[in-house]
């Protein structure tokens, strides 16, 4: 019975410290936020647990959000961190700081600590997990809280002396695991992390939870691009970290080939050695046993008065006999060792060998997994595109907007024709000479009023930016009387600011940002077409040798009059006019005035700066 308590209140402790390191977790994701928590699942193992908190950026932006301003500079992670456990030396040295400041700032509210070392493979977490759970506490009594709480008071009474402690136990533990950087740069771990989860990086539960919230908390635009982004950098990263598996197994396999090879050699070097000298002290005693049985004959003849000496040699023949035999033993018992060290080694390769295409195997599978996964993704991705695409053709395929332009000078009395406007239409004065004025109604899918801007303006153009990168042909251009705010609108002012640029700047922009965003799913080529129709005769404007080519808007072919028609299966309808390929909004912009140099201007009686016309054409 008594055993029995004992082992109960023993798995009662056991679930009491999980529980309390599952609370000291939430607690802490809950106060950075899934972004910055990524690496601290909800409930986490030990090992979690302690991996998480390592580099000191959660816990010192916490200790910020409990009593701000405690660690003044928090130094971050690197973007890669996220999938090396351990982190390199160099980022290890700069987390210490973290945690460093971190333990600083807790002794001194007054709250338990724990050490460094702690924050290492078999540290005891238990200590971080009270220390986290007294922050918690300080927090909830609104910073109050005398600092009795938790066990691990004892720290040195001078902070620096504290500070030298953790370094020399931060700097021994990084000493004690030479092994931990071959570990960090190979990504062995996070491997290991893959396979305990059984199914791979796209069942992982810590993954999942991230992406779920995420997911949650995002607009669904949003949301595609970052689980775009994110997925393409985690194939990415995993398949750079498997080609270093692959890359470090075959090397250690032919270096452990090599060892073994050279081992070998050596040994049979040895043996061989070892044989000759053998063979040469058998042929010297038996060169002189020939000489001494030579001696005998001879002695033998001289008569038997030698008889004693001849014992004498008999007897020292027999001794070199038997050492003879002891050496033949002893060189045919070092063989037969050799023989079965061999063998043994040879089991060994074969047993690692067998380890190694295991796991290359394992990581293979786990990569067929993330491609069906990508590729179920891409499909959805697909869906969603159409699904875009159908809204702006249910808003309409063709829409159109007015825009009302200001009174240039306001003393200039001028009479207004707007007699009255709304979101979506428009009533202007139409005068009369009797002087019954009579007013007209017109809608349009929007009115602009006077004090528009142009970002407001451009928002209704801008979802079809996005349609014209899914493959859809869009057209947007201005028309109105001459002055009324065409160019204005298209380009925006000569003084050209951030707010004033008008909907060409902004829907390039547009285009290059989406296209970059994209560039991992499709490679997009943007070149640029601008020309001038004028007085019924189309001019390239992107000319630079100063001809000055116009191509004919009608043409007449044995008197039957042809118009030009957008007969091309690309959609190019003046083909000769200049093509110019552009990478970024700067080319455009060049080429832009490059075409407004080019372009036919003259002032009119209502505008003295007037376009006579212009259409760029982006394919
Ligand atoms: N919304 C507006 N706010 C302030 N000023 C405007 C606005 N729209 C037009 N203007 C100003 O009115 C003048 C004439 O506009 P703009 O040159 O754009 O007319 P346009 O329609 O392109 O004329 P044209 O057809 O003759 O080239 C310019 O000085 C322009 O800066």
């Amino acid at each position: 019975m008594a055993l029995e308590r004992i082992v109960e209140d023993d798995l009662q402790l056991q679930r009491e410290t999980v529980l309390r390191r599952y609370e000291a977790g939430a607690w802490l994701r809950k106060m950075v936020g899934v972004v910055v928590g990524k690496d601290l699942p909800a409930q986490p193992s030990e090992d979690d647990f302690r991996l998480g908190l390592r580099s000191g950026i959660i816990l010192c932006k916490v200790l910020n959000k409990v009593k701000p301003q405690s660690v003044a500079k928090v130094v971050e992670a690197p973007a890669d961190s996220i999938l090396i456990p351990d982190g390199e030396a160099l980022s290890a040295y700069k987390y210490f700081e973290n945690v460093r400041n971190f333990l600083v700032s807790v002794k001194e509210m007054g709250l338990p600590t724990f050490e460094t070392s702690d924050l290492e493979k078999g540290g005891k977490s238990c200590r971080i997990v009270n220390c986290v759970l007294a922050l918690k506490s300080y927090k909830e009594a609104g910073g109050s809280l005398s600092g009795k709480v938790g066990e691990n008071q004892k720290v040195t009474s001078s902070s620096k002396q504290f500070a030298r402690k953790i370094t020399d136990l931060f700097s021994s533990s990084l000493s004690r695991s030479p092994s931990l950087s071959r570990e960090m740069s190979t990504g062995s771990l996070a491997s290991e992390d893959f396979s305990s989860g059984g199914a791979g990086l796209v069942r992982s539960p810590s993954l999942s939870a991230i992406v779920h919230e995420l997911l949650v908390d995002m607009e669904q635009e949003d949301m595609r691009d970052i689980l775009e982004n994110s997925l393409s950098k985690v194939m990415e990263e995993f398949e750079h970290r498997l080609a270093l598996q692959k890359e470090q197994v075959e090397q250690e396999h032919r270096l452990a080939i090599q060892k073994e090879h050279v081992e070998q050699e050596h040994r049979l070097a040895l043996l061989k050695e070892q044989m000759e000298q053998a063979i040469t002290q058998q042929k010297e005693r038996q060169m002189v046993n020939e000489s001494t049985s030579r001696n005998e004959e001879a002695t033998s003849r001289e008569g038997e008065s030698c008889n004693s000496k001849e014992d004498i040699q008999k007897t020292q023949l027999k001794c070199q006999s038997v050492k003879q035999q002891m050496l033949a033993d002893r060189h045919k018992k070092d063989i037969q060792e050799l023989k079965s060290v061999l063998n043994a080694t040879k089991t060994d390769m074969h047993l690692l060998k067998t380890t190694y295409e295991e796991e290359v195997s394992n990581l293979g599978k786990h990569l067929n997994g993330l491609t069906d996964a990508a590729s179920g993704y891409k499909k959805v991705i697909e869906e969603n595109r159409k699904l875009y695409n159908l809204v702006q053709d249910l808003k309409g395929s063709i829409r159109v907007y007015c825009r009302v332009r200001p009174f240039l000078h306001v003393d200039a009395g001028g009479v207004n024709s707007v007699d009255r406007l709304d979101d979506e239409s428009i009533t202007v004065i139409e005068p009369s000479k009797n002087g019954k004025d009579k007013s007209k109604s017109f809608t349009f899918n929007k009115v602009f009023g006077p004090s528009a801007t142009q970002e407001e303006v451009f928002a209704d153009t801008q979802p079809l930016v996005r349609s014209v990168l899914d493959g859809y042909n869009v057209c947007i251009f201005a028309y109105g009387q001459t002055g009324s705010g065409k160019t204005h609108t298209m380009s925006g002012p000569n003084d050209l600011t951030k707010e004033t640029m008008g909907v060409n700047y902004r829907a390039l922009n547009d285009l290059f940002h989406i296209s970059e965003q994209r560039k991992h799913l499709s490679a997009y080529d943007i070149s640029v077409q601008m020309i001038e129709i004028y007085n019924e005769q189309v001019r390239d404007l992107l000319v630079t040798d100063g001809t000055n080519k116009r191509y004919p808007f009608q043409c007449s072919i044995l008197g039957v009059t042809l118009e030009i028609h957008n007969n091309s299966p690309n959609g190019i309808n003046v083909p000769d006019a200049n093509i110019v390929s552009v990478s970024s909004p700067s080319d455009v912009i060049n080429l832009m005035s490059l075409g407004h140099n080019n372009r036919a201007v003259g002032s009119t009686a209502m505008n003295d700066r007037s376009s006579r016309s212009h259409r760029y054409r982006f394919a």
